[in-house]
């Protein structure tokens, strides 16, 4: 028992280590031009080479935020298991990370299973750390410090796994078994047709919602291309709408995603705020507008709105107006859960530089607007880092709140030049 403890204590030192030194490194953003370009032009060897640095220094500089953590949460069973996850996968990876490990096909066959194991092994992760915080709230009174960090540690956390599930997804449909049927490049769609992303987002996100109210509202969608001067209105009756109206290259799960949560709310939100019993419920209105520098999806609803005075909390983990789901998941009302589908998907969407907004009209109805930028040399990755000005987030009390800005440009990552694509730059400070 006494070695095993001893054991046990060498290797978190060991980890500990390597996870200084690579949470030296900055994380090297790519935009979605640098995603299609590589994907089109590179070899496994290459996507190698930069991943076998670039995915420990992500993990890494998510890692050390842990520490940052209220002690509090970091006690909480789930949120352990979720740190052992992170502990684990960083080991694997430093095993390719290594002076000696040759560059040849049985080292890039194990690297790519490596990353497919990883990325199963994570899988679970959102609805764990979810779980976590359920936990604290129910162990300890959280205050409005713990409660700010928290929040500031799940978008951080978040939105580095939504990264890194971009990087390990973008090597294994490239280089792994799977086919490429759909002319994608990786999980990228060159010609994400959104007119059908959000027709499918609508059609599932109802099917969910007659299963549960016997009812549903109805969908007109209204798009308008700036850049070849066409408009349509369509509504479900119409039939098949234009072939690809409006594209962009984009990655059509995480659009799907964002539409799909915005579907949902809108739709409980008219069912409910008509009653379930209503003859006619007003459709959910979409405006779909590709700008010269911006597209944006607006969705409209007449579900009764949103007070302004809750405004505040919508995007915050801990809200939702919705029962709490049960652990089992078997009570969970089909169109809500954790609360997580707004902060979630504004990551999704500022994830590549876009951004999600939701005005409401209280006593009316809600829009919910995503904005995503139309052009892929524009859509740079939005990466956290961890630095100085984040450490001193953790640890500078809540203020009263204030009119300003609360955007910290130095602790998000913004792009590099291609050219030092593969240089894993060390920090200054
Ligand atoms: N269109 C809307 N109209 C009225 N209220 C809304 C609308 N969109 C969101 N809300 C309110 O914001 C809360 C948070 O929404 P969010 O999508 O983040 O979580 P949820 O729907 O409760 O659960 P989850 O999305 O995790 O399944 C909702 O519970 C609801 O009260």
């Amino acid at each position: 028992m006494r070695l095993y403890r001893a054991l046990f204590r060498q290797a978190r030192a060991l980890i500990e280590e390597r996870l200084d030194y690579y949470s030296q490194f900055n994380p090297s953003p790519l935009s979605m031009q640098q995603f299609t370009d590589f994907g089109e032009n590179a070899t496994i060897s290459e996507s190698f080479l930069f991943l076998k640095k670039e995915l420990p220094v992500r993990l890494a500089n998510i890692m050390k935020e842990f520490h940052l953590l209220p002690e509090n949460l970091l006690h909480m069973p789930s949120v352990g298991a979720v740190r052992d996850l992170y502990r684990r996968s960083f080991m694997d990876l430093l095993e390719f990370d290594t002076g000696n490990t040759p560059n040849n096909t049985a080292t890039l066959e194990k690297f790519t299973d490596a990353l497919v194991k990883i990325r199963n092994r994570h899988s679970d992760v959102v609805m764990t750390m979810a779980q976590g915080v359920m936990e604290l709230k129910d162990a300890h009174s959280i205050n409005a410090n713990t409660e700010a960090n928290i929040q500031y540690f799940l978008d951080r956390f978040y939105m580095n796994r939504i990264s890194i599930r971009m990087l390990i997804n973008q090597h294994t449909i490239l280089f792994g078994d799977s086919i490429n049927t759909q002319n994608h490049i990786g999980c990228i769609d060159p010609h994400c047709d959104v007119v059908r992303v959000i027709e499918d987002a609508y059609a599932n996100a109802r099917f969910l919602c007659d299963q549960y109210y016997l009812a549903s509202p109805e969908l007109i969608l209204t798009h308008h291309n700036e850049r070849d001067k066409t408009s349509r209105v369509i509504k479900r009756t119409d039939g098949p709408a234009d072939k690809n109206p409006v594209s962009v290259v984009y990655v059509p799960s995480h659009l799907y995603h964002m539409l799909f949560e915005l579907f949902k709310n809108a739709m409980r939100a008219v069912v409910e705020h008509h009653g379930p019993a209503s003859d006619t419920f007003p459709p959910v209105h979409v405006l779909l507008v590709m700008g010269q520098e911006d597209l944006t999806i607006k969705l409209s609803d007449q579900g009764g709105g949103i007070r302004r005075s809750l405004m505040d909390l919508l995007f915050n983990y801990m809200y939702s107006t919705a029962p709490q789901p049960a652990v089992s998941g078997l009570d969970t009302p089909p169109l809500a859960g954790y609360g997580y589908g707004l902060p979630l998907s504004r990551l999704y969407a500022r994830y590549f530089h876009g951004d999600l907004q939701v005005t409401s009209y209280d006593g009316y109805g809600t829009d919910a607007t995503i904005y995503l930028k139309a052009l892929s040399s524009e859509a740079n990755e939005l990466l956290p880092v961890y630095n100085k000005t984040c450490q001193r987030q953790y640890s500078t009390p809540v203020q009263t709140h204030d009119w300003s800005s609360q955007v910290h440009s130095a602790m998000f990552i913004r792009p590099f030049s291609t050219t030092s694509r593969n240089k894993h730059e060390q920090k200054s400070s």
